[in-house]
């Protein structure tokens, strides 16, 4: 993820900040010189790091904390406001009928993330339709008709045409039933004139409300000069940043965001149509500086428990974890869910509070609950009374031994359940607290408006003793 390395480097510098009243000249350039290095290693434009890093210093120099503020939050909030500043709103995109324009460079997941807006586009109850104008690569055609299927939405190309701009009418006519158009482009090596001049007739006609240009995460600085060819050609509006799952940079991308004075619309994290994150600069920036994402948490959730089956009246959400009500009943369907929302380490990070250090006391396996282990978990719940599994507690060796031999399994894996359980419940009652939406909402009012007290959740403050 882009900046990643931001949140825990920053953290540790912000954290020698704790107990203190007063910030010192000293104390911001530490703060200023890691954030330098986080952007810079991340591939961020040297003039933009430089220009974030004076305002940072500028402004915690010059400004007078509210009265009553610890000068860690003081800090915090200013590089919060700057960062959300550098990196700006995300493109504006009305849940409404509209066209969508993707050009990019070949391989920058033009395609793919064709397929992945207009999925997220029929979550939100539109009807899209993908047409695909690329007809100089062999094989574009097949993959954004597959890619369509698999998100699930119409689709119009035609694999033996060779004129991009007529595709591009006859597409528009034929998919004059969705509400949301979005039109893939042909890639090249490189900015060559005829993909410019072919381009450029393609947004004659299709006239696109939006254009978005959709930058591999890993471009890194050759992004500035290409933003600002398309961005002469066809006007860009919004970047799409694909393969974050595959690179801990995507800096490069911010500065076609600055050299065409857009911003980022969507973030690609896979290569299945699900893998789209609509960029929201808050939550995208409180989850790097640790404070955690409730927001794409509870879209995840949303989509997991659709994925599982879990129903709207299970009543299952982000608060369920924090909140400690946590019996072997539901740790099954839950660990179900969890499993669908993608690697527990990531869901954690969007708690608010989790990713300040707590994570990295837990085990490796804490929380690693596998496919198997989930198999072999539920044999063994079968052959537990209801009792048993609403008070796990009270299992005792007579009852292992039954639940073993019922199950068919070895009462060192009804050992191993329980233990799991413990593991899990001990760990949620350590959120417990520590924060929920309301306190989120508290935290940002805060850094916003400058209230005095703390920002509780930051830097792995509360928790208790994790296991030993
Ligand atoms: N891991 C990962 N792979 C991605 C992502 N987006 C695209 N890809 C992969 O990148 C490769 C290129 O993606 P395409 O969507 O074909 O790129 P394109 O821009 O349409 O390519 P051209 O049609 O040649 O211009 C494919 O193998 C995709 O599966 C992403 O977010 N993560």
């Amino acid at each position: 993820m882009v900046l990643d390395d931001l949140g825990s480097s920053l953290r540790g510098t912000l954290d020698k900040l704790r107990g203190q009243s007063r910030i010192s000249e000293e104390d911001v350039e530490e703060v200023v010189k890691e954030i330098q290095r986080s952007l810079l290693s991340a591939d961020v434009d040297v003039s933009l790091v430089m220009e974030l890093s004076d305002n940072i210093e500028e402004r915690a120099l010059e400004e007078e904390p509210p009265a009553g503020t610890p000068a860690r939050d003081f800090v915090l909030r200013i590089v919060y406001e700057e960062l959300v500043d550098l990196i700006g709103e995300s493109t504006d995109l009305p849940l409404e009928g509209q066209t969508i324009l993707l050009a990019g460079l070949q391989g920058s997941g033009k395609t793919t993330s064709a397929a992945k807006m207009a999925w997220w586009f029929s979550t939100k109850g539109l009807r899209p339709a993908v047409i695909q104008t690329d007809t100089f690569r062999p094989g574009a055609y097949e993959q954004g008709k597959q890619m369509a299927e698999r998100a699930e939405v119409d689709f119009y190309g035609d694999p033996d045409a060779d004129d991009p701009v007529a595709v591009a009418r006859e597409g528009l006519e034929a998919t004059s039933e969705a509400d949301v158009h979005i039109v893939d482009t042909a890639g090249r090596h490189a900015l060559e004139d005829d993909l410019i001049a072919e381009i450029e007739e393609i947004e004659g006609v299709v006239e696109p409300d939006t254009s978005l240009l959709v930058l591999d995460a890993a471009i890194g600085q050759g992004a500035k000069d290409q933003a600002a060819q398309f961005d002469e050609s066809i006007g860009i509006d919004g970047v799409v940043i694909t393969k974050l799952d595959g690179t801990a940079k995507g800096g490069g991308a911010l500065a076609a965001v600055d050299q065409t004075d857009s911003s980022i619309a969507f973030l690609g994290t896979g290569e299945e149509v699900e893998d789209v994150e609509r960029f929201e600069p808050e939550g995208f920036i409180s989850r790097l500086l640790g404070m955690g994402d409730l927001g794409q948490l509870a879209e995840r959730v949303e989509r997991a428990m659709a994925e599982t089956g879990i129903e709207e009246e299970d009543d299952w959400d982000p608060e369920d974890l924090l909140s400690g009500q946590f019996t072997l009943n539901d740790m099954q369907k839950q660990m179900e869910a969890m499993n669908n929302m993608g690697p527990l380490d990531q869901v954690l990070d969007m708690i608010p509070g989790f990713g300040g250090g707590i994570k990295d006391q837990l085990p490796d396996d804490a929380m690693d609950v596998t496919q198997d282990r989930m198999r072999s978990f539920s044999v063994i719940m079968d052959s537990m009374t209801d009792a048993e599994k609403e008070y796990p507690r009270a299992i005792g060796a007579s009852q292992i031994e039954r639940i073993a031999r019922g199950s068919g399994t070895s009462e060192e894996e009804v050992r191993e359940l329980l233990q799991q359980f413990k593991m899990m419940e001990k760990t949620l009652k350590q959120f417990q607290g520590m924060g929920s939406d309301k306190e989120m909402q508290r935290m940002m009012k805060q850094m916003q408006g400058g209230g005095g007290g703390g920002m509780g959740g930051l830097g792995g403050g509360g928790g208790g003793g994790p296991f030993g």
